[in-house]
């Protein structure tokens, strides 16, 4: 992996990677925080996935996660949001919700997507072997991430549970098989037949994991949210949450929209959430 920039920040280090993806078939950037502790020894990480539209500098440079992280002792790693480059088919219409910068961390099945849209094994195994074969990092990790990225981390965390220590959200689409956003991604990457949307619906996961070991879950979500009602719909993880007995702190917060704000107001708690489960 080619070191891109390198930016001190609270004693630490703001990092930016390209590198050649096997599992997509591109080239792709991601961003590292590697906080002071790093100079010492191997410190845990947090994966942290963006939302519809991002790259990976959209955490890096608006959420102001830096300055807690130094404090913890945590690294962040924030990859992309899809494959990139000219040769990665994009949505026909340039839609925003769909194609580059729309990854919703799924493995393609369908053409022309199949290729280079396997952004789940990106995120579950490359990106991570890729890292902590070059950065001083344990093989401790938690994930967290926003809207499309807060359904990538209950997904990916739910899923690959001896992997994550703790696993948080913010505004995440709960139940995309069931919301326009949802449908429209799964049906694309995933054609049409339902059946296979359901290993990525947080909802449903979290249904079918009842009685089962998971790792702690902490949701944020603003009730000013634009998109709340038509596309997140927090009630249903809610739901699911009470009837599994699956323990997980969904909290609202009221005033909040989705922006980046909100983020910033609240990463704090999320990453001594992590701090906790991960020591
Ligand atoms: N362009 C769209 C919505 C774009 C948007 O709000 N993206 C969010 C994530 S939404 C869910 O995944 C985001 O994080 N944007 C980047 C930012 O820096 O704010 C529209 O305008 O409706």
């Amino acid at each position: 992996m080619e070191l891109k920039d390198d930016k001190k920040v609270f004693g630490g280090r703001q990092l930016r990677y390209e590198h050649a993806s096997q599992v997509l078939n591109c080239t792709m950037q991601f961003s590292v925080f590697l906080p002071p502790q790093a100079e010492q020894g191997k410190v845990p990480a947090v994966y942290w996935l963006s939302g519809l539209t991002c790259t990976d500098e959209n955490f890096s440079s608006k959420a102001g996660a830096q300055r807690a992280a130094a404090e913890l002792g945590l690294a962040l790693i924030i990859p992309d949001t899809s494959p990139r480059g000219d040769d990665v088919p994009d949505d026909p219409e340039g839609a925003y919700d769909f194609g580059k910068g729309a990854g919703f961390y799924v493995n393609a099945t369908q053409e022309p997507w199949r290729r280079h849209y396997q952004m789940y094994d990106y995120i579950v195994k490359e990106l991570p072997e890729l890292v902590e074969a070059h950065l001083p990092l344990s093989e401790d990790r938690a994930i967290s991430g926003h809207s499309m990225g807060g359904h990538g981390a209950l997904v990916i965390g739910l899923r690959n549970s001896e992997r994550y220590a703790s696993i948080s959200a913010f505004s995440p689409i709960v139940h995309p098989t069931q919301v326009p956003w949802g449908k429209k991604a799964l049906s694309g990457y995933l054609g049409s037949d339902e059946q296979q949307w359901r290993s990525y619906d947080a909802t449903y996961l979290l249904e079918e994991l009842a009685g089962q070991a998971i790792p702690p879950i902490l949701v944020d979500q603003g009730d000013a949210d634009q998109f709340l009602k038509e596309q997140l719909c927090t009630e249903f993880f809610r739901e699911a949450n009470k009837a599994s007995g699956a323990g997980a702190q969904i909290r609202m917060q009221p005033g909040y929209d989705h922006s980046y704000y909100f983020i910033a107001t609240f990463i704090e708690d999320h990453l001594r959430f992590h701090a906790s489960n991960l020591r």
